[in-house]
């Protein structure tokens, strides 16, 4: 491809060398780089990029994207410096696979949780409505149902474009996508052309990586900041940074609640173990996703599919049959009517979320016994967050491991014991192996009580010291409770 097709719409301070060159792919890691690519060198959270490039060079980069140019530029090399690689990076990959954004009806997701639900709920409606489909989120890319697997919850710029450049390619009219914060500041989305952003929810999480809260809200805002005056801004206005979300944005502002005004409402008539019974605008319908936040996420892709285009009588037939994403409140009972429940709330308002809607479903005899741990190397702010939230819906909590990677699992787990009140102490078992927390819960429950099993929801592994060992929730919960 030539560079200066590659490079337009890219922020650029000047250019350095022949512009006019036919490079070979991009890279943004000079480990993949071979003769006759264009290297992009970021500043990283662990290294920076841009102590690379000599590298690049020498594994053949013929040109070189950086902030920070080299004290001594070469003749054969083109460089372009940049204030903002990693912008430059995420419009360069749209323009390699030649702007797939701009040939679908693509809708980024936001939201500290809700947004695979949201996502996979709009995929699934969307193929039932008739249509060809692409979806990226954190348990799976799909196109046109051909799985393929995701590594994250938003791919890098050049994996993302490639997967929709694939959409593109085999027909797909829309594409639903998770778009996470650290994509959003890591500018993996730059260069996308949204069709329409939705905002699903705020609370704690992540801190490690934006470090204030408030730079956490920037983030997610800057989704919308960023959408043209064609998108329309979809956002929750129960949530109480709901309206800053859209503040800023050219594109057409539209509001979804459940308690406060807005343009889409909804009302919960019924809410029970086995789905619940809405009210959208008028008709009424009944779903199988279980508790109030998913009332939240089946009233935000109703939202959604009206501003695509579609008619509430179409939509709400299809709505009705859909089921949640894998991991998502997914319930096992046994012979003894016990309920396990397997869901991928891995922060505390999540957790709160599922709990109390365990508890205001459950039947006065049911106890609820929780088995909770908190990731390693991610923000430790919500241990004992979820720890005290999970002593207060619970009879019983076995506090255990969740991914540690590169921490000690027990530091992680006293993080987490501090959280629980002295009073409570009691009611709490720390078993740091995750099986052995699930055997022993098993063993504690009694004839129809709920064990919830939070966390890891779809994952299959336990990532410990870099390896990721097999480790299946649901399976592990299914197996014990019918031994
Ligand atoms: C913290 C984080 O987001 N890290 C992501 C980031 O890596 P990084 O900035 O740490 O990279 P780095 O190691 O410092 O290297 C800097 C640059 O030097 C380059 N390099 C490095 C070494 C070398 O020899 N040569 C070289 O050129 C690297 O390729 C990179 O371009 O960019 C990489 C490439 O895109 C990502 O794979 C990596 O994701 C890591 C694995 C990760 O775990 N990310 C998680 C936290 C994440 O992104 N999660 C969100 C979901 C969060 C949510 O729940 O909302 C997601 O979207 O999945
Ligand atoms: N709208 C919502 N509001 C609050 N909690 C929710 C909502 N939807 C889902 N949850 C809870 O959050 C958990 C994660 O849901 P989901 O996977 O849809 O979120 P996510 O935003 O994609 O998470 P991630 O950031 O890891 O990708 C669920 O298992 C459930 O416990
Ligand atoms: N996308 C989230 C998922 C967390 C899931 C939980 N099981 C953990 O490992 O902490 C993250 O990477 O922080
Ligand atoms: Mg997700």
């Amino acid at each position: 491809m030539n560079l200066q097709k590659l490079i337009s719409q890219i922020p650029l301070i000047a250019i350095y060398g022949n512009e006019n060159t036919e490079i070979n792919t991009i890279q943004f890691d000079s480990r993949q780089v071979r003769e006759g690519d264009v290297f992009v060198a970021t500043q990283g959270t662990q290294v920076d990029g841009h102590t690379f490039i000599e590298k690049a060079i020498e594994a053949g980069a013929k040109a070189i994207v950086c902030e920070k140019l080299p004290e001594n530029l070469l003749a054969h090399i083109t460089y372009l410096h940049t204030p903002d690689s990693a912008e430059a990076l995420g419009i360069m990959a749209s323009n390699f696979y030649d702007n797939p954004s701009r040939k679908l009806r693509l809708v980024g997701v936001t939201g500290t949780n809700g947004k695979t639900t949201n996502v996979t709920l709009l995929y699934k409606l969307f193929r039932g409505l008739g249509y060809r489909v692409g979806m990226l989120s954190t348990v799976e890319n799909l196109i046109n149902d051909k799985v393929l697997p995701a590594t994250h919850t938003t791919p890098d710029a050049l994996q993302l474009n490639a997967l929709l450049a694939q959409m593109v390619q085999e027909s797909s009219q829309f594409a639903f996508m998770e778009a996470s914060s650290h994509a959003i500041v890591q500018r993996r989305i730059a260069g996308l052309h949204y069709t329409g952003a939705v905002f699903t929810n705020i609370s704690h999480d992540h801190l490690d990586f934006h470090k204030t809260f408030e730079n956490y809200i920037k983030a997610k805002k800057k989704l919308f900041d960023d959408l043209p005056a064609s998108a329309f801004a979809l956002s929750n206005f129960d949530d109480k940074r709901g309206s800053i979300m859209l503040q800023n944005t050219q594109a057409r502002k539209y509001s979804f609640a459940l308690k406060y005004p807005a343009d889409f409402k909804a009302k919960i008539l019924d809410n029970t173990l086995q789905g619940l019974l809405m009210d959208f605008e008028g008709t009424q319908v009944w779903c199988r996703l279980i508790g109030e936040f998913n009332a939240y996420n089946l009233l935000s892709v109703y939202a959604t599919a009206i501003l695509l285009g579609e008619e509430k009588e179409r939509i709400l037939p299809v709505l009705s049959e859909l089921y949640a994403a894998k991991g998502r409140f997914e319930q096992i009972t046994d012979k003894f009517g016990r309920v396990g429940i397997v869901d991928y709330a891995h922060t505390p308002d999540a957790l709160e979320n599922v709990l109390k809607t365990i508890q205001d479903l459950r039947k006065p005899h049911q106890k609820v016994i929780t088995i909770v741990g908190a990731g390693g190397n991610r923000d430790a702010t919500k241990r004992p967050a979820m720890a005290q939230i999970a002593c207060k819906y619970s009879d019983s909590v076995v506090l255990t491991s969740d991914n540690p990677r590169f921490e000690d699992p027990i530091a992680i787990l006293a993080d987490m014991q501090k959280g629980v009140p002295i009073t409570q102490r009691k009611k709490v078992l720390v078993i740091e192996n995750r099986k052995e927390a699930i055997t022993k819960a098993c063993e504690m429950a009694q004839n129809e009580d709920i064990i919830l099993l939070a966390g890891k929801g779809h994952e299959t592994y336990q990532e410990i010291q870099g390896v990721k060992y097999e480790f299946d929730d649901k399976k592990i919960l299914t197996e014990m409770m019918n031994s």
